[in-house]
């Protein structure tokens, strides 16, 4: 199911048995640790049930009652009453120091590997999510994302981190108890199993309501998320067009919606703990209630009955803690839902021959082919969304070293052609070849090393200049600094503060528009591509920054194919050929002067911008 298709009707799809099971790989990476936190629980749930019979024991030996020499008890007959009680109040001590360092050491092995688990859940997610297709992101809202690779990945941790995990632990003492129980007195242990099934019922009902109420809140809470990231990334628009009342007006009325769907699961989660509080008083009453008659028709003692007041306490105490955890395992569960989601996204665009080297040191060698650069679309149509073409059946070849501009009104499908090239999308129908090389049959990275693009907007990543021009990969500092000669941009970054080394904030604040574009420049520089993809890169630079790089273009341009985008029709002038669009479809192939000659919407456009000019 989408993300955005999950809306506020949603139910929860997956049973909690499969979304545990989602979690199952995950599991295993660290099964040795959760081995260890499972065999500590044997012990540890032996020593809690022991703890109601070694107080019952001392209650019969006390008043003498025979069950006090029952089986393994026997021992206490050759003691006197007071060394024997001695004897079971050590016992009970033995009972309390295994179960407080064991519990402590299980505690914290399950934490320690609940925050791996988590851990590679969120470092997983960030991988599936930086490698879906554009496409996701335009029907994605980014403060979504945030949300769910952000809290719901911690809610996820916190089902480790308060223990919540511990309830199988709860569980297993659970068992225990009930099998001592039952092997002790059958009548009391029955009775206390039957006050488990209601309300077992009762808190499966209020879970799934509180899971409905959770999973809606989650949503309010992207809803909010995505406002505040819209708002905190527009916000000199915000501000220029005083957005700030409106802005504020919708942020409340969501932020309402969510403390209104908080409020339910508040509801629940109370309803869940207080049921669980007054039925574990019944469940000692009733065991007294019953209890009482018993002795009185002399099939029970009172040593035993103290065992089962214990027992009533002790059964019903993992159930009253589990209300604690219950909405940090709620939230879990919502969390891995919310998780799953994303990773059950399929990835559209991959590499097809993932681990077949064969084939392409053969296929793509670009040394191999000194014509490398030569691009072909075949009978192309693409649309964004299903059958709304935006280009249509775009048939041509661009040969290797020719420079080609694309022009059109706005809207004409320039930058498409752009995205389907560098393979962002993928063409609806037909193809698009690389050297004769069907670009889906090509590794990504070696159609990125084949071909740079250069957008008008040049991003910049938090780091030094350097490194935003290496962009991670282990190219030498000469290398960098002859990449931004070759591109005229070495004097400007000298006379940064730090030179290369001058840090760049996030989103490049602290360089202007030009500057950040020049940096793009270099960054392309460096890797001497064969093709080179110019959509509007030289529109942010002013008259003298634009000379200034033009004479470098020229030369980075050399020997390489390149694809131009310019609004401003006097920049291509001399391109080889130019390829005019009109809604999607080539209408004009020629130079500058066959164009005009023809006199159609290329001479039109044209006449236009002189005028203007
Ligand atoms: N992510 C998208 N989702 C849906 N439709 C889109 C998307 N991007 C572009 N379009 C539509 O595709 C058509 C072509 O857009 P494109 O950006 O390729 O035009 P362009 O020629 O580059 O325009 P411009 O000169 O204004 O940059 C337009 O009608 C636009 O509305």
């Amino acid at each position: 199911m989408s993300l955005t298709a999950s809306r506020r009707s949603h139910r929860p799809q997956e049973t909690d048995w499969r979304l545990f099971l989602r979690l199952a790989p995950y599991a295993r990476r660290n099964s040795r640790l959760l081995i260890w936190s499972l065999v500590f629980l044997v012990p540890s749930a032996i020593a809690s049930t022991l703890q109601p019979v070694v107080i019952g024991k001392a209650v019969s030996l006390l008043r003498q009652e025979p069950s006090a020499f029952d089986f393994p008890f026997g021992f206490l007959r050759d003691f006197p009453v007071f060394q024997g009680l001695t004897i079971l109040t050590q016992l009970l001590l033995l009972t309390m120091v295994v179960r407080l360092a064991l519990d402590a050491a299980q505690g914290y092995l399950v934490q320690h590997v609940g925050q791996r688990i988590t851990a590679d859940i969120r470092s997983d997610l960030f991988r599936h999510v930086t490698s879906l297709a554009v496409r996701f992101f335009d029907r994605t809202p980014v403060g979504k994302l945030i949300t769910r690779l952000t809290s719901d990945v911690e809610a996820l941790g916190e089902v480790f981190s308060t223990g919540a995990i511990g309830v199988f632990s709860d569980l297993f003492t659970m068992l225990v108890i009930t099998v001592v129980m039952f092997l002790t007195q059958w009548q009391l242990a029955l009775m206390l199993v039957l006050m488990l099934v209601p309300v077992t019922a009762l808190i499966i009902y209020f879970q799934q309501q509180y899971r409905q109420a959770n999973y809606r809140a989650r949503e309010e809470l992207s809803d909010l998320n995505s406002i505040l990231q819209e708002n905190i990334t527009g916000i000199g628009v915000v501000q220029l067009f005083r957005r700030e009342q409106l802005n504020s007006d919708l942020f409340r009325q969501v932020n309402q919606r969510y403390i209104k769907a908080v409020d339910r699961t508040i509801y629940f989660d109370s309803a869940v703990s207080s049921t669980l509080e007054w039925v574990s008083l019944i469940a000692i009453a009733g065991v007294l209630g019953v209890g009482g008659w018993l002795i009185r028709g002399n099939t029970l003692d009172f040593g035993t009955l103290s065992t089962f007041v214990l027992f009533a306490q002790r059964l019903f105490d993992p159930l009253r803690q589990f209300a604690e955890k219950f909405t940090a395992i709620q939230a879990g569960f919502t969390a891995v839902e919310r998780v799953s989601e994303i990773l059950n996204e399929p990835i559209e665009i991959r590499d097809r021959h993932q681990g077949n080297d064969q084939l392409d040191d053969r296929a793509i060698g670009v040394e191999s082919n000194p014509n490398a650069g030569e691009i072909r679309f075949e009978k192309v149509w693409f649309a964004y969304k299903s059958d709304e073409y935006v280009l249509q059946d775009l048939d041509f070849v661009i040969h290797p070293g020719e420079k080609v501009a694309l022009v059109g009104p706005t809207g004409a499908g320039k930058s498409s052609i752009i995205r389907l090239l560098s393979r962002l999308y993928e063409p609806t129908k037909g193809r698009i070849l690389l050297d004769g090389i069907d670009i889906r049959e090509l590794p990504q990275a070696e159609l990125r090393r084949r071909m740079a693009i250069i957008l008008q907007d040049g991003f910049l990543f938090v780091g030094d200049v350097k490194s935003n021009i290496t962009l991670g990969e282990s190219y030498s500092f000469e290398e960098v600094q002859i990449a931004a000669e070759k591109t005229n941009v070495a004097r400007l970054i000298e006379q940064l503060p730090q030179g290369y080394n001058t840090m760049l904030r996030e989103r490049g604040t602290n360089l202007s528009g030009g500057q950040k574009q020049l940096l793009a420049f270099a960054r392309a520089a460096i890797r001497d591509p064969k093709i080179l993809v110019l959509d509007e890169a030289t529109a942010s630079l002013d008259v003298v920054t634009e000379a200034m790089i033009q004479d470098a273009l020229e030369r980075l341009l050399e020997n390489r194919t390149a694809i131009v985008i310019a609004h401003r029709l006097s920049t291509i002038r001399d391109v080889d050929r130019i390829l005019v669009l009109k809604r999607g479809q080539l209408v004009e192939v020629g130079s500058h002067e066959e164009l005009l000659t023809q006199g159609g919407l290329y001479a039109s456009l044209y006449r236009l911008q002189m005028l203007e000019d």
